[in-house]
């Protein structure tokens, strides 16, 4: 579902990404380890095609991720470190908003099903996001991936700043995503969570993908010690 090919990617002479092959297949969760600056955003940027590759190519669902194309787009959703959607409108009018951008009208009925899946409380549907907590406006912008029916999702370091009830709620929405065949790719530092909601793991280094591992095969300790082994 998502490819990258020798992806490679220079900010004036600084390699932020160098030969990146990996292949996340339809359904998976792969979770990007790496301190900063290895090059986990860039890797992200690039599939969204928000940054121009130097080399290589990354593609969504077979198709090319290439400047002024919105093929590949219709296929993505990206979950930023924080999302940023309409403070003064409510939960249901951002849904509704960013769905009918996106090509797809719904009935409030479908909507509050989205909202329900991405496991917004019933009681926050109607306020504004101006009060939402990270973790409720992290979910809404999963209720809009639902509605926009992306197949794959792009995640940053979307559980930094959660505290532990709402990673966990975020965990098995993830899951529950991966479940339905939408594929996740995401960047983040928390170790304990890759190992608990990814099904592979890379860890990045200056740029480079170092280990790509199956999840169920290291214990979290075992992770942060090849994490600490090579970074
Ligand atoms: N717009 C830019 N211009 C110049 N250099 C950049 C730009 N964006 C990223 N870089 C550089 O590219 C390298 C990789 O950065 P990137 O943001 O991809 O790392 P990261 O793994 O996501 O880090 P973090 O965990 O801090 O988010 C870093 O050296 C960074 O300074």
């Amino acid at each position: 579902m998502l490819k990258a090919t020798h992806l490679s990617k220079v900010y004036q002479g600084n390699q932020a990404l160098i030969d990146l092959n990996l292949d996340v297949q339809q359904g998976e969760i792969c979770c990007l380890l790496g301190q900063n600056g290895a090059g986990k955003t860039t890797t992200i940027n690039l599939f969204l095609g928000f940054i121009q590759p130097s080399a290589g190519e990354a593609s969504v669902a077979g198709l090319p991720v290439v400047s002024g194309s919105r093929d590949y787009l219709r296929h993505l959703a990206y979950i930023p470190e924080v999302v940023h959607l309409y403070a003064h409108m409510s939960a249901l009018e951002n849904l509704d908003f960013f769905s009918r951008l996106a090509g797809f009208r719904y009935s409030v009925v479908r909507q509050q099903e989205f909202l329900e899946r991405a496991g917004l409380q019933p009681e926050a549907f109607e306020r504004r996001l101006g009060g939402f907590s990270k973790g409720m406006r992290q979910k809404v912008g999963i209720a809009i991936a639902i509605a926009k029916d992306a197949q794959a999702i792009l995640m940053d370091e979307p559980t930094s700043g959660l505290d532990p009830r709402a990673t966990e709620e975020f965990s098995a929405i993830c899951k529950q995503l991966a479940a339905d065949q939408r594929t996740i790719l995401m960047a983040t530092h928390d170790i304990f969570n890759a190992v608990h909601v990814g099904h592979t793991i890379g860890i990045m280094k200056q740029g480079r993908l170092i280990h790509r591992l199956v999840a169920s095969s290291v214990s979290a300790a075992e992770l942060q010690q090849l994490y600490l082994a090579t970074i």
